[in-house]
């Protein structure tokens, strides 16, 4: 009876409690040679009781079976395929979980209702003096993927009446198509709940806006530990790990925690080694902490995405399908961290797909979404109680999580009005609880005491307040709420991030070069192009440049160097955003860094690399073919050809930043191309037609040229001494120059008009980008 006093009570264990200490959580009340379960009954205890909750057809063990082993059940057991009809024993006498002690309702000996795979676990590990199992959550562990630091403050989430509506454009009309239809609901400390549903149901868009991640187009309710949510504080305390494990593929392990801890934590030093070891450690990646992240597999890959942003001890946790693609062994790894962390007092929430019965036994809540409304919000144990109660009954054999897919997209004809109707849209708390389970009571206990603001010391459900409120007031429906625009807009862009501006610009700036120097495509082949490039024009325009009879030739070879330049650097940057999206997209909605700093830091992460091919290709080809040797001129030159790099680099960042990889590549060139056509070269401005000069005036590129030709022949150059023709017309510099209209010309005005326009489209790319990113989100 002893243990019947901690089960009943979970509210008294300690909050920053490892979730391992919960076995021997009140030594005083077991008895130190109290007799033990074996590990193998204890393991077959958890089995069965896992399964007991999603499929009846074993989960019975045989009442006062010594072995605890699975027997199947009996028929008419199976025909019912409610959990509660199944009976549960204790497994070993004395030491597994007997009926009375457990559960006051049911009697020694007799038959309890089932409890659901979260019940048996816990009350496993709430009462069992046993000896730490691997896979102490009743998962299978054998990569010890226990998860150590428990948070500081629980968070409570609730939401209520939420809808979402996207405007999309058919046939150039704008229309609005609403996506979420006013859902409510509450997720709480302590528990694994996931969203299911059919496929468009809506479980990412759910995720989203609960996340904060989608806020433009939402409206209703969302409360965290009773009081409005706090976009800003929400940030600091939660986080959202994608489906698509964004992660930079040129960086170890090791690295990418590094840079992490930085920006998360705001320090370095033995203590944050410490927290990353032990980090990597409790998710089984301990081992491949010099391994670089491309060579990671998928669940690695995913697992070091949850472990980058466990670093600052987030008490929510949001995981977009954090299982798809992934083995069932490895699934239910996956789940089982998740788990782990609910355990430790956070609300982890994910969407799920078609989970195995094993896997959808540990979850402890579902949220159930069809067609954008709620068909079932509850514990996974009443799912079939539930469906049960609208006359849908379960076939035998049959795993529950496919059950409900199957019945809300519609195999089993229309039931949408009755579930959303049986659900109150989400609102309903009927179905939320079992008795003695110790997640929800659990959870219930750490709202209690880590959420004082919440003040809800008789438990009333936050959503229940909220319906009431709404009804009060009959605002609910139309208020603008915490998901409004301006709210939205103030809340994701003036974020307070750990580290200074400064920090992260550094951080990124060495992250981004590191990357950069292991890139072999962008990096190594950049430079080598520029090489090669070099030695090939310089062969082909060999000692041109003093040539009087080549000056025609010569100013090709000048112009054709600009446009070289220009194509090379704005390449290399359209690539630069759209594949780093995702990326960017986590990382600053998860508070790692601004935008600036992301910005800057890959601006001028690159200027080391463009910088050193311009001077590459310049040098070769400049001595090469015998441009006057004067280093004033060459210096001029060599600005000029780094100014077109510079605004071409920014056209490209601004283009990567409006485009998707494939439109980059398609319209990138078009959008440089005008200005090759207007610099000067292919028709001098004079001879344009008038309307159309202006244009000139906006090409940069005319800037470029006649920069480059005011350094090679301008400024008093003395007039060339060879001419391999018998007649030189152009022996005299400034006669050419006269010819190509550029004798009016002034060097530093052309280098200044390139600085202005390259630095205007940085910060063009840089609206781009933050409008891009929000679009991205949406
Ligand atoms: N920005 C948007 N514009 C237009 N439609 C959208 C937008 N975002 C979501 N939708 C639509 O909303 C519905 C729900 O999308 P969501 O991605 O949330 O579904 P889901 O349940 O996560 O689906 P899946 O399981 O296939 O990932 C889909 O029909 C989708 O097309």
């Amino acid at each position: 009876m002893a243990s019947t006093a901690v089960v009943a009570d979970p509210l008294r264990r300690p909050l920053r409690r490892d979730f391992r200490e919960s076995r021997v959580y009140n030594p005083t009340v077991v008895p130190k040679n109290a007799p033990l379960a074996s590990t193998e009954s204890l393991g077959d205890a958890a089995l069965c009781s896992r399964v007991a909750a999603t499929s009846c057809r074993t989960a019975c063990p045989t009442a006062g079976s010594d072995s605890g082993r699975c027997s199947p059940s009996d028929s008419s057991t199976v025909l019912d395929m409610t959990p509660s009809s199944c009976a549960w024993t204790a497994c070993a006498s004395g030491t597994c979980p007997s009926s009375s002690g457990v559960d006051t309702a049911s009697s020694s000996g007799g038959s309890a209702p089932a409890p659901s795979i979260a019940e048996a676990e816990d009350r496993d590990l709430m009462t069992l003096p046993c000896t730490p199992q691997p896979g102490d959550d009743g998962v299978d562990d054998p990569d010890g993927w226990g998860v150590k630091s428990a948070v500081d403050e629980p968070v409570n989430l609730a939401f209520e009446n939420i809808r979402y509506t996207v405007h999309t454009r058919v046939r150039l009309r704008r229309e609005a198509r609403r996506i979420l239809h006013g859902v409510s609901g509450e997720f709480r400390a302590g528990q694994l709940t996931a969203i299911m549903g059919p496929s468009g149901a809506g479980k990412s868009t759910l995720l989203d806006v609960l996340s904060g991640y989608t806020c433009w187009g939402v409206r209703g309710r969302l409360l965290v530990n009773g009081a409005p949510r706090d976009t800003r504080t929400f940030q600091r305390q939660s986080v959202y790990i994608q489906q698509d494990a964004a992660l930079h593929p040129q960086l170890t392990v090791k690295e990418a925690m590094n840079v992490a801890a930085v920006l998360k934590l705001g320090r370095r030093g033995p203590e944050v080694q410490k927290t990353i070891v032990e980090t990597l450690e409790s998710l089984g990646l301990l081992s491949h902490i010099d391994t670089m992240t491309a060579s990671l597999s998928g669940g690695q890959l995913k697992r070091l995405a949850t472990a980058l942003e466990l670093l600052s001890n987030p008490p929510i946790m949001f995981f977009d399908e954090p299982t798809s693609g992934l083995d069932s062994s490895t699934t239910k790894q996956c789940v089982g961290v998740l788990r782990r962390l609910a355990r430790q007092g956070r609300t982890v929430v994910c969407t799920i797909h078609t989970p195995s019965a094993l896997v959808f036994g540990l979850l402890d809540q579902l949220y159930l979404l069809m067609d954008g409304r709620c068909a079932y919000n509850g514990h996974t144990a009443n799912l079939l109680p539930y469906l049960a109660s609208l006359g849908l009954r379960c076939p035998p054999y049959h795993n529950p999580a496919d059950f409900a897919l199957e019945v809300t997209s519609g195999d089993y004809g229309d039931h949408t009005a009755a579930l959303v109707q049986a659900s109150d849209n989400g609102r309903s708390q009927l179905w939320g609880h079992t008795s003695n389970t110790h997640s929800a009571e659990g959870a219930l206990g750490l709202a209690r005491r880590g959420a004082g603001r919440a003040g809800d010391a008789d438990c009333e459900s936050t959503v229940s307040r909220m319906s009431r409120q709404s009804s009060e007031t009959a605002s609910a429906s139309v208020t603008p709420s915490e998901g409004g625009r301006g709210r939205c807009r103030r809340g994701r862009f003036n974020q307070v991030y750990p580290t200074t501006f400064w920090m992260q610009l550094y951080m990124l700036i060495r992250r981004t070069i590191k990357r950069g120097l292991r890139d072999r495509m962008l990096c190594h082949s950049r430079f080598y192009i520029h090489l090669v490039a070099g030695l090939l024009i310089g062969a082909l325009f060999l000692d041109i440049g003093g040539d009087a009879a080549h000056v025609f030739h010569n100013f090709s070879l000048l112009f054709f160097s600009l446009m070289f330049l220009m194509f090379t650097a704005f390449s290399a940057m359209i690539l630069a955003f759209p594949l780093e999206m995702p990326i960017i997209a986590r990382e600053h909605f998860n508070r790692w860094y601004s935008l600036k700093s992301y910005f800057l830091a890959v601006t001028i992460a690159d200027v080391p690399l463009q910088g050193l091919c311009t001077c590459v290709y310049t040098v070769i080809m400049y001595y090469m073919t015998s441009q006057p040797l004067e280093p004033a001129r060459f210096i001029q030159y060599l600005l000029i050809c780094a100014l077109v790099s510079y605004t071409a680099q920014s056209i490209g960042l601004v283009v990567g930043a409006a485009m998707k990889v494939e439109h980059g590549v398609v319209f990138g060139p078009l959008a440089i191309l005008p200005f090759t056509i207007f610099s000067g070269y292919f028709v001098l401005m004079k001879d344009a037609p008038s309307y159309m000069q202006w244009l000139f005036h906006a090409s940069y590129l005319k800037y470029g040229l006649s920069g480059c030709m005011l350094a090679v022949y301008g400024y008093g150059r003395a007039p060339l001494s060879q001419c391999s023709d018998d007649y030189c017309h152009f022996k005299r510099p400034e006669k050419f120059l006269a010819e190509t209209n550029l004798d009016g010309g002034n060097y530093w005005l052309d280098a200044v008009v390139l600085f202005v326009i390259g630095s205007a489209l940085r910060l063009a790319a840089y609206f781009v980008l933050k409008l891009r990113l929000r679009q991205f989100r949406q």
